[in-house]
């Protein structure tokens, strides 16, 4: 690419620093930002790179020099004993020893050590006390001057008001939401009409700067400590031992784990990408820190960040799109559900072109209409969804969406009944809802039964041979033979791989017949409990209930599916065709694995990765993806790498494959 020309770059970069100014105006004042947090650190990736090429062209008010936030004047004003910065980013594998290597080269030979933390996306806050009393709080607002949110903060249940230590200190910390009062939040917003908080940042921070702090205090704030500034009676020589004194102090610190070198960093960065849904609050990456203060000191800070810390960025779950159609799906259920057909974008590693928008009361809600520009999210996996409208990209050509009143299906009137969100049609023969129940049934996770896909079963069921599932285990090869497309040869490996799936595990059956909110987790709960469908049957919501991870709404489907007729009927065919509705004797009860962490590494010859993580839960166990002390078993295929030295090292268990299987089989 031709270089720019000076005059080129001051034009690209005045409009760059317009434009994120704009969007930091939105973020950080209003707490209602128009992109996603991805699409903004890209914008200033990009005002970094001119910069870097026309060093001439820095100015001291440029985003990427200072810390990007405002004051409102509604507050009283904190002037913060010592700048609060910004964090730098590392995106991937390669950012993060790119930063080592600066490090190392600005250390000069000298030894250090790193900790890795979560990084909360919440709102940083700065906590005085003073003879052992919490004095003042306060938001970052520019870095140098914060808002007072004493009063707010004081409403925090896991702020301590009072500790044992007499004296004057400096804290930081994460103001956060957990994930289920975002929620909460979220929908009194949508019912009043209010835009839904784009992410649990926003949220905290639209909650902690409440001047009536009666409606922070009705927001189950929480906090985790991170660092503290200043001690009037102490020194520390490392940040662990700052973390043990404030833990000490009853403060709730924030988790935290050593590493030696950046491998060991990368590792866990890797691991937490995949586990993060595991946590009750949202984290948007890790941040790495030097251990030793000393150090830190040395390294020194820029103007916007320290150089001794650097934020890993997850791959962004959040971008903008445009929704250029609203299609209905029906499920098996005969729900009838909207789906929002997208401008493809990238999301956490995938293409993401539809994404659900769950039923009629949620499009109110979010006030989305066909041409919509939205922010979408892909978490973990589930299912794409609208987090909410960007309305002011709106022209006037949009268009609201209409619920259809006959199925789209079978032409059928749809009803959604009294106090219910869902639309469904009412034709209980729906040729939909029994397509979609029996493909459900063949599923990998299901019955797993190859060669029966959407194309055979719409044919067996326009030809009368099958009604629903439980139908399937009655077919004959003569049956088959002359449909269109099949031949003698595939209609007996369809009918061999029927028959094969007589004996698919008890969970598995349990999760095809299609109970509504039965998924695989909830199955697998009930294989647990019960031995087999006839207990299942004859037990009552509240003894479901009475299963931790059973809520009212999964049993009560459960119970009311037992309870139809058609289903006892549908039941009763699957046991005259020989299913298995019970568990295997040997597995009655058996976890022989209970708690015990496994990691595999290498290629293995009789397991896909996905089969040995089912045979490992299934008997209690977990797989987990790096070693650490608390791994008990490391499994090893061929050319395992550098795991296999960690476990040595850290004195875990090492099981080759054979011994594995000995193990489990
Ligand atoms: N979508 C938008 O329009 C928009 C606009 C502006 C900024 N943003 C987003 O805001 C962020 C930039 O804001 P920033 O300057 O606060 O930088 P940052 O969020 O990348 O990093 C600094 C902040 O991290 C937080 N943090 C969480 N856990 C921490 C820990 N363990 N140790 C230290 N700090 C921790 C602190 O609040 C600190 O202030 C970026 O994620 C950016 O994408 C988005
Ligand atoms: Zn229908």
């Amino acid at each position: 690419m031709a270089k720019l020309t000076k005059e080129k770059a001051e034009k690209k970069i005045k409009a760059l620093r317009e434009k994120i100014r704009e969007h930091e105006y939105k973020y950080f004042v209003l707490d209602d930002p128009s992109i996603s947090d991805a699409e903004f650190d890209q914008l200033m990736q990009k005002l970094i790179k001119l910069e870097n090429e026309f060093p001439e062209l820095v100015t001291e008010d440029s985003p990427t020099q200072r810390v990007g936030g405002e004051v409102l004047d509604e507050f009283k004003k904190v002037e913060h004993s010592s700048t609060m910065l910004s964090l730098d980013n590392a995106f991937g594998a390669g950012e993060l020893r790119d930063f080592d290597k600066r490090i190392q080269k600005n250390l000069d030979g000298e030894d250090y050590q790193y900790v890795v933390e979560h990084k909360i996306d919440g709102l940083s806050a700065v906590m005085r006390y003073s003879g052992g009393s919490f004095e003042l709080g306060a938001t970052r607002g520019n870095g140098e001057v914060g808002e007072d949110i004493t009063k707010n903060m004081k409403t925090i249940r896991s702020l301590p008001l009072k500790i044992e230590e007499e004296a004057e200190l400096e804290l930081r910390g994460e103001i956060y939401l957990p994930k289920s009062e975002f929620k909460r939040l979220n929908e009194i917003r949508m019912e009043n009409d209010e835009s839904p908080f784009a992410n649990p940042r926003n949220a905290a921070a639209g909650s902690v700067r409440q001047l009536d702090s009666k409606i922070a205090a009705q927001r189950s704030l929480s906090i985790l400590i991170y660092d503290l500034i200043s001690h009037s009676e102490r020194e520390f020589e490392t940040h662990l031992e700052v973390f043990s004194y404030l833990k000490e102090q009853g403060f709730k610190v924030n988790w935290h784990q050593s590493a030696a070198e950046i491998e060991a960093v990368i590792d866990i960065c890797e691991r937490w990408q995949e586990e993060r849904e595991s946590l009750d609050f949202e984290i948007d990456g890790l941040v790495i820190k030097i251990n030793n203060l000393a150090l830190r000191e040395k390294l020194g800070t820029t103007a916007r960040s320290p150089r001794w810390a650097v934020a890993y960025k997850f791959p962004a779950q959040q971008k903008t799109t445009r929704i250029k159609d609203i299609e209905i799906s029906l499920g098996r259920t005969g729900a009838l559900t909207p789906t929002a057909i997208l401008e493809p974008v990238e999301l956490a590693g995938s293409t993401v072109s539809r994404a659900t928008l769950h039923n009629e009361d949620e499009i109110k809600r979010k006030d989305i209409r066909i041409g919509d520009t939205v922010l979408v999210q892909k978490a973990g996996d589930v299912i794409p969804e609208v987090v909410k409208v960007i309305k002011e990209e709106r022209d006037g050509s949009e268009k609201e969406f209409e619920m259809p009143d006959k199925c789209p299906v079978c032409g059928s009137e749809v009803i959604r009944p009294e106090g219910e969100a869902v639309t469904r049609c009412t034709n209980i023969s729906c040729p939909a809802q029994r397509k979609e129940s029996i493909l459900h049934f063949v599923s990998r996770d299901a019955m797993n039964i190859d060669g029966v896909g959407p194309a055979l079963i719409e044919q067996l069921l326009e030809n009368n041979l099958i009604e629903d599932y439980a139908d399937l285990y009655f077919l004959k090869q003569s049956h088959l033979k002359d449909l269109e497309r099949m031949g003698e040869k595939s209609s007996e490996n369809v009918i061999e791989a029927i028959k094969n799936s007589k004996d698919r595990e008890f969970f598995r059956v349990l999760y095809a017949l299609g109970i509504r909110h039965v998924g695989i987790g909830a199955a697998r709960i009930l294989a647990e409990n019960f031995d087999s469908i006839e207990e299942i049957k004859n037990v009552s919501a509240a003894e479901l209930e009475a299963i931790d991870e059973i809520g009212p709404v999964i049993a009560e489907s459960i119970v009311g599916f037992f309870q139809e007729r058609h289903n006892r009927d549908l039941l009763s065919r699957l046991e005259q065709a020989g299913i298995r509705l019970e568990k295997e004797k040997d597995q009655k009860n058996e976890k022989f694995l209970d708690g015990l962490k496994f990691v595999f590494t290498g290629s293995l010859n009789n397991y896909t990765r996905s089969e040995v993580k089912d045979l490992v839960e299934k008997a209690g166990g977990r797989a987990v993806s790096s070693v650490s002390s608390k791994t008990d078993y490391l499994v090893i295929g061929d050319n395992s790498g550098s795991k296999y030295d960690k476990a040595q090292e850290l004195g875990v268990k090492i099981l080759t494959e054979a011994e594995f299987k000995e193990m489990i089989e």
